[in-house]
């Protein structure tokens, strides 16, 4: 059976991954990246079809992981990452990197793949990792050359061993400028959060537009380097404008039905 796959959304921009011709065994594969409205995007696509399978970001285990048997010893990485960068960027992005692995290595379920069209959505991936939020850490200078180095190392020996079951169909960039990004993330008021400013944003919008877009980033897949990307602009408020998330969830959905997709789709410019 031929899968269908889908990819991620991200903070100052969302961005989806999606994956198709999946091994049989696997069905289809999307994923999903960022701070500007992925979760709320996602759910949009779940309208469309109930089928189709999301798979969240493993938030709570990087805000409580088990250093011990006992649930006291639990450690909040992604505040420890805000807190202190320099320490942590290192460890984070190796526990994120390696959380993401495991849910795209995850084998597809039974009900997923008795579906008409399997399609399956991540959010963010192994590749906005890399090319978005590692990069980042690295260029700021919070991970040194050697800690860099050594996390590109694996990544590409990672991607590598296991290429067919991480490579994705296409992504979905949600984009939205860092300033509504940054209102979202105060709408949403996590406690980790609270320090994030607006340039730490700005930084994380202009990975992804180097990456997406502009197709500057230096990318080592060949099966991610012609990946198809559709960009919606999510700037819009659309909690109570169900027009608007009507037109935005079948820009959506039309990208994961289609048999072949076209190279990029345009369907917003960024700030
Ligand atoms: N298009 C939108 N219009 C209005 N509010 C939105 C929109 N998208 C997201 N939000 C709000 O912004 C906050 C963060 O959205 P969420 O979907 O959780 O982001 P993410 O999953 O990308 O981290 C939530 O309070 C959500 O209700
Ligand atoms: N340093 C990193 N931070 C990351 C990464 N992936 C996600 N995040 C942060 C961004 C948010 O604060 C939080 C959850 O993401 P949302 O999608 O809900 O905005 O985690 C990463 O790889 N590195």
């Amino acid at each position: 059976m031929e899968a269908p796959g889908c990819g991620s959304v991200e903070g100052t921009v969302s961005l989806l991954h999606l994956k198709r011709d999946l091994p049989e065994e696997n069905g289809n594969t999307f994923g999903r990246e960022r701070t500007v409205g992925k979760s709320t995007f996602v759910r949009l696509l779940g309208k469309i079809n109930q089928e189709w399978h999301t798979v969240t970001e493993p938030l709570n285990k990087w805000q409580s992981l088990q250093t011990s048997k006992t649930k006291e010893n639990s450690s909040n990485l992604l505040q420890m990452i805000y807190q202190d960068p320099s320490r942590w960027s290192y460890t984070f992005q190796t526990f994120s990197c390696m959380s993401r692995f495991k849910a795209q290595l995850e084998p597809v379920s039974e009900t997923l793949l008795k579906a008409q069209e399997p399609v399956q959505i991540f959010e963010r991936s192994v590749y906005s990792d890399r090319y978005v939020f590692a990069q980042n850490l690295f260029e700021l200078g919070y991970m040194d050359e050697i800690e860099w180095a050594i996390y590109q190392d694996w990544h590409s020996f990672l991607v590598q061993q296991f290429e067919d079951r991480v490579s994705l169909d296409g992504i979905i960039y949600l984009q939205a400028t860092p300033e509504k990004c940054l209102e979202r993330l105060h709408k949403r008021a996590r406690l980790e959060e609270q320090g994030v400013q607006l340039e730490y944003l700005e930084r994380l919008h202009t990975q992804h537009e180097k990456w997406l877009i502009e197709k500057t980033t230096e990318v080592h897949f060949e099966h991610i380097k012609d990946i198809p990307v559709l960009i919606l602009d999510i700037n819009k408020d659309f909690e109570d404008n169900t027009l608007e998330e009507a037109d935005l969830a079948k820009k959506g959905g039309s990208l994961c039905e289609e048999p072949v997709m076209p190279t990029v789709f345009y369907y917003g410019i960024p700030t």
